[in-house]
């Protein structure tokens, strides 16, 4: 008998469609070695064209899933996405206080089709109550937008939006440059704590299957921080894994398929 990996868990949306929300997290946390486990808060009817429908569940049964994990088994990392709601943005910043453990929030907003994943209501739940509790938050340029209104168009924008990120209290922020106009080619992420700054940048690809990138790449720092890895090492090897998982995105359906979280083992 072999010990057990190291324990991981997402917070997050279901998508029925597989690429994104808890299906991308547990995935992404399969292939880096980490055991992973799961508290749904919300269930989407998603596919390849976009979110044909939500049904949020109530807070009890996110505090129930969440305690059943933790209070038994355990976990060293936690990751969140999709919350939904003003209710359980607080519930689960609520369930992290309690918990020691690295925590990676992903502020999900909209989907790649656009449909709203988190209620307008609930952007100053997200500032106020879950930012502070973050170990490295990973929002997106549009996030970035609705939660503090600086507007980014490049490198110098994405320092901006990283400082007021900061303001709300995570220890670190990684600006994700994903959505950046054209830049040379490359995806440009920025990672910083403050004092600390990284770029990080890869190869941009012409793959319109990118379904599921954001919660790929947060969840694969939670496995890093799970497995005892830094921040900055568990982002640089998180990036590197979602920059393949893109390279090998495959079409789906009629419209955006998903990344490939197994690209390492074709
Ligand atoms: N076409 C691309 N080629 C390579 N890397 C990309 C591409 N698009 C995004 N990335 C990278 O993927 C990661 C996720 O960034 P992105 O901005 O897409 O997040 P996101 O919008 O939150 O994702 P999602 O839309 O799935 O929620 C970042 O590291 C970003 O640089
Ligand atoms: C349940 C859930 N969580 C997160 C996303 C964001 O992923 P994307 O922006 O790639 O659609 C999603 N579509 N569904």
């Amino acid at each position: 008998m072999s010990g057990a990996p190291p324990l991981c868990l997402t917070v997050a949306g279901s998508d029925s469609g597989g690429g994104a929300g808890i299906q991308a997290d547990l995935k992404t946390m399969l292939a880096l070695g980490v055991h992973g486990m799961s508290v749904v808060t919300a269930v989407t009817a998603q596919n390849s064209l976009g979110v044909r429908g939500v049904w949020e569940l109530p807070a009890e049964a996110v505090t129930a899933q969440y305690r059943a994990v933790v209070d038994d088994i355990g976990v060293r990392a936690v990751k969140t996405g999709m919350l939904s709601s003003a209710v359980l943005v607080e519930t689960v910043a609520a369930l992290l206080a309690t918990t020691d453990a690295p925590a990676v929030v992903d502020p999900v907003g909209v989907s790649k089709h656009g449909d709203a994943l988190l209620a307008a209501s609930a952007l100053e739940a997200v500032r106020k109550e879950l930012l502070p509790r973050a170990t490295v938050a990973t929002p997106n340029l549009d996030e970035v937008a609705q939660l503090t209104g600086v507007s980014v168009h490049d490198e110098d924008g994405m320092r901006r939006a990283a400082d007021a990120v900061l303001g709300y209290g995570p220890q670190w922020a990684l600006i994700k440059g994903g959505h950046l106009a054209a830049h040379g080619g490359e995806a440009v992420d920025l990672l910083t704590d403050g004092t600390e700054e990284r770029w990080l940048r890869a190869p941009r690809y012409d793959n319109r299957h990118t379904h599921g990138t954001g919660c790929t790449l947060a969840s694969a720092i939670a496995a890093g921080l799970a497995q005892g890895l830094t921040v900055p090492e568990s982002v640089t090897a998180a990036k590197e894994y979602v920059t393949g998982a893109i390279a090998a995105g495959f079409a789906l359906g009629g419209g955006i398929g998903p990344v490939d979280h197994a690209w390492r083992r074709r």
